[in-house]
């Protein structure tokens, strides 16, 4: 097992990573489950594989599992999939010392997150993520949060799981399409910040995808350990470095945004697409060669990923996507910080980025 520790002041946690954490559920959690009724978040897809698992695990030690299952997707963060939640958390008696389980990929996490951020102004919560996307980013750092109208994420609250517990037979039963959006943030990793992984991912990525455990453990510990060290540093995204995480979504979440948040592009995909787009970007400002432009692009490209933005067949043109842009959360004094490479592995967050500059390069892109 690995056990990754997340190190923040008064609320450090442990990130297990492991097959079968699952099995002993109960005593993994130990003292964080402190009443014989323990209240769970899932979406259906999720539940239909691993409820009965999950029950059984906890009966194994007298609890009693509660379920609030929502149906899978994007939608379910949104104002009345956070509304449903929490009125079903108050009926359950949650309080402040309480724990509450996220079993599920992102969406389930940070719907529970930000529930659990808000309930009785903040109770506890554990994240039991269960795609490779949660497992590797959206289950460590506490960004927690519901979509608006107007772009994702834009409602919610840093609010940190108290134990993460990463189960990697989970992912056993996770569609191909979805391994490889969470993928995405995996590679993500070595490109910001950690070219050696960038090229052990070239020779591994397969054995990741195709979830052999050694691999696939070493892929996740990894990210993990990225993740940890740049959320101890800069908890909530005000120095600049937690930002580097943000590579590639500020192209993706205008994507994703122009797609209606739909399965049309998952929030992988678009990442995959954005750090394609980061990269290129990078290369047109001279920043990088055209050549390590190509690399990034052909990693994506190698496991499935997509890389061409006209591929989307998107009905609008490079003005339209930067304009999704001006509701990203790094927006500055009217100003957009992109976070673009110096090379692999050295990701920076440029403050000179013109929009009107990028909506002619997407121009070109949607050629
Ligand atoms: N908070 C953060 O730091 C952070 C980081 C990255 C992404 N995110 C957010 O996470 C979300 C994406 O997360 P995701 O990719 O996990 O999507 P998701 O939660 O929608 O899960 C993907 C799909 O897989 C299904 N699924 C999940 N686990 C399964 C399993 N073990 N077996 C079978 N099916 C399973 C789900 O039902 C769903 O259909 C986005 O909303 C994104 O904005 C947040
Ligand atoms: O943890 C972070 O910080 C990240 O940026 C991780 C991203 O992968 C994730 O998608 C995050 O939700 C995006 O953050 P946002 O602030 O742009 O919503
Ligand atoms: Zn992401």
């Amino acid at each position: 097992m690995a056990v990754i520790p997340v190190e923040l002041a008064g609320r450090s946690y442990e990130v297990r990573i492991a097959r079968g954490l699952l099995d002993n559920l109960a005593s993994e959690c130990g003292e964080l489950l402190r009443k014989d009724r323990v209240p769970i978040v899932t979406d259906v897809n999720v539940a239909r594989h691993w409820r009965e698992p999950v029950e059984s695990a906890l009966a194994r030690a007298d609890k009693e599992a509660v379920w609030h299952v929502v149906d899978p997707g994007e939608g379910a963060k949104s104002w009345q999939g956070l509304e449903r939640l929490i009125d079903w958390l108050l009926e359950q008696g949650v309080e402040r010392g309480d724990h509450v389980i996220a079993l599920g990929g992102g969406v389930i996490g940070d719907l529970t997150g930000f529930a659990c951020a808000v309930l009785k102004r903040g109770c506890g919560f554990i994240q039991l993520p269960t795609t490779l996307l949660a497992q590797v980013d959206s289950s460590v750092g506490g960004k927690t949060a519901i979509n608006a109208g107007a772009g994702k994420n834009l409602i919610g609250a840093f609010h940190q799981p108290s134990l993460v517990l990463a189960d990697l037979t989970t992912l056993d039963t996770l569609p191909d399409r979805e391994m490889r959006a969470g993928y995405a943030e995996v590679i993500k990793y070595g490109v910001l910040g950690d070219s050696a992984f960038f090229d052990w991912l070239a020779g591994h990525g397969k054995s990741v995808l195709a979830r052999e455990s050694e691999a696939l453990e070493h892929a996740v510990a990894t990210s993990v350990a990225a993740k940890a060290r740049i959320v101890a540093e800069d908890e909530r995204e005000t120095s600049g470095t937690r930002a580097l995480l943000n590579l590639g979504h500020t192209f993706g979440h205008a994507l994703e945004a122009e797609t209606g948040f739909s399965d049309r592009l998952l929030h992988g995909e678009g990442v995959a697409l954005g750090m394609v787009l980061a990269a290129r970007y990078s290369a047109r400002r001279n920043l990088i060669s055209d050549s390590d432009a190509d690399r990034v692009a052909g990693a994506i490209a190698a496991v499935g990923l997509p890389t061409e933005i006209r591929t989307l067949d998107l009905d609008c043109d490079g003005r339209k996507l930067a304009d999704h842009m001006l509701h990203d959360k790094k927006m500055d004094g009217g100003t957009l910080p992109f976070i673009l490479l110096r090379g692999i592995g050295d990701a920076f967050m440029a403050r000179d980025v013109e929009l009107a500059d990028v909506a002619e390069f997407l121009d070109e892109q949607l050629g």
